[in-house]
């Protein structure tokens, strides 16, 4: 991320204003933008706001966010109160926005782990459903994941960050290839049209309501089993002869205590099928009826699945049932003997499977980049994959010149980065250790732009 902060007012701009709003606090800051909590300068007492300001002049994001917000008027996305530019003193133009303030922790820290149930679950997940349903009436949000939800104190969630939006008619954005996103979060569409991206193959891509669905699902299966669910593409995609078939999808409560409507939801909107994971309307209401019902199944915490045994029988030819009375006492006198070799070494670590250490991203509450694929993420990800993985470094150097079938520079079209001659394509958001295959430099990953065919584009984005 590159920024401009000698142009930014100061990081703890008390008593100055942007605008006709005062600035109170310093909120934090995403890719694009500051945010600070403001007030209005002159009408007193009033409102406290959100103000979000450009990290770049003239960023069009901001225009894209303000007509989208413009549009909409619902419980579950922040109110737009007012919008203008903020400029420096060479003269240069920052827009900012300014929001209703969210109250509220983001989502992943909403609720003490152990303590969730499926009900609440449910009920969370049927108010970002009903703000997509609203979204999804003029364009798509595009960055749908935990961090850019808040969830309040009493269960109140609102949907944040329309920055990535898009919306038919949108100017587009310059200097991007991919669609904006949150690796995890990408739907197997877009992930394949990377692919086709990767193949040296030029396309664009228009986001669709059913990404977003996708993008709920992922959160919904990280809120319930504190894992990404692997990404869902085709091997021939990733050219990966270790990877003979597509990663395996376990079910929510293959790692969790979920309820069964809950499970078959959250497996319903990561569907390889657009059309199969229902509109945000429909999986609004079936939440709500769900959570409605009086199930006492809704109301026990979401906990770690009793054991993974349940996941490994289902995948794995056992013995005939024939033989089970046979294997018992075997099995004892293993496990027996198994209990003595622990017993004998020094302080045996437990293998959990919802908090293993090992598993774990190092920044649990935040989404994205390499935080986004940790190792819980890429340990799911892998075929069959259960319990701790070792991860090997993946990425490759990047070479002092074009490598074979390369596109060389001038790099056309817009999007192309030029290294050392040859054309390369960024990985937004997306931060070493990078995938398998693809090549790091200065803190980027990349994958090179072949010099090959042309799919037909669709509109620009
Ligand atoms: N309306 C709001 N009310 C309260 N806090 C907000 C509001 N909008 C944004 N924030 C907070 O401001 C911080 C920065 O938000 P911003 O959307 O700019 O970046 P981000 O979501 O952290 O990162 P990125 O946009 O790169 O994904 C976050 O902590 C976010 O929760």
């Amino acid at each position: 991320m590159s920024s401009a902060p000698d142009a930014h007012p100061p990081a703890h701009p008390q008593e100055m204003c942007i605008g006709s709003w005062r600035v109170l606090e310093y909120v934090g800051e995403g890719s694009y933008g500051v945010v600070y909590r403001v007030e209005p300068a002159e009408e007193r007492p009033s409102g406290i706001c959100a103000l979000k300001l450009a990290l770049h002049p003239g960023d069009e994001r901001f225009a894209r966010e303000q007509a989208l917000l413009s549009r909409l008027d619902h419980p579950n996305v922040p109110g737009l109160r007012g919008a203008g530019e903020w400029i420096d003193a060479q003269g240069k133009r920052f827009p900012y926005l300014v929001l209703q303030w969210v109250e509220g922790s983001p989502l992943y820290e909403w609720v003490p782990h152990g303590k969730l149930t499926s009900r609440q679950a449910l009920r969370l997940l049927a108010q970002v459903a009903r703000a997509l349903q609203a979204t999804h009436a003029y364009g798509v949000h595009r960055d749908v994941k935990g961090d850019n939800i808040r969830v309040h104190a009493d269960g109140h969630a609102v949907l944040l960050d329309f920055g990535a939006c898009w919306y038919p008619g949108a100017r587009p954005l310059t200097g991007s290839t991919l669609p904006p996103g949150t690796e995890p979060y990408r739907s197997p569409q877009l992930l394949r049209f990377r692919c086709q991206l990767r193949r040296g193959l030029e396309a664009h891509y228009t986001s669709r309501p059913e990404d977003d669905i996708y993008a709920l699902g992922v959160m919904a299966y990280r809120l319930v089993t504190e894992r990404y669910p692997p990404p869902r593409t085709d091997p021939d995609c990733l050219d990966d002869p270790e990877r003979s078939r597509p990663a395996r999808l376990l079910a929510p409560s293959d790692w969790a205590t979920v309820a069964p409507v809950l499970d078959r939801l959250i497996l319903r909107m990561l569907s390889d099928a657009p059309e199969a994971r229902g509109t945000a309307g429909q999986l609004a209401q079936e939440m709500e009826e769900a959570a409605a019902s009086s199930a006492p199944a809704l109301d026990r915490p979401i906990a770690p699945a009793p054991c993974q045994l349940k996941t490994e029988r289902a995948s794995r030819p056992g013995p005939p049932r024939e033989w089970t009375p046979l294997l018992r006492p075997l099995l004892l006198v293993a496990l027996l003997g198994m209990g003595v070799v622990l017993a004998s070494r020094p302080s045996p670590r437990l293998v959990a499977p919802f908090h293993e250490p090992s598993e774990e991203p190092p920044e649990t509450s935040r989404d994205g980049g390499s935080v986004a694929l940790g190792s819980a993420a890429i340990a799911s990800a892998l075929p069959g994959g259960v319990g701790p993985v070792e991860l090997r470094a993946v990425s490759l150097d990047m070479p002092s010149g074009p490598i074979k079938g390369q596109k060389r520079a001038p790099c056309e079209p817009r999007g192309l980065v030029e290294i050392n001659g040859g054309c390369w394509i960024r990985a937004e958001d997306f931060k070493p250790p990078c995938e398998k295959d693809w090549y790091e430099w200065k803190g980027s990953c990349y994958w090179p732009q072949m010099a090959r065919g042309r799919l037909p584009t669709s509109d620009e984005q």
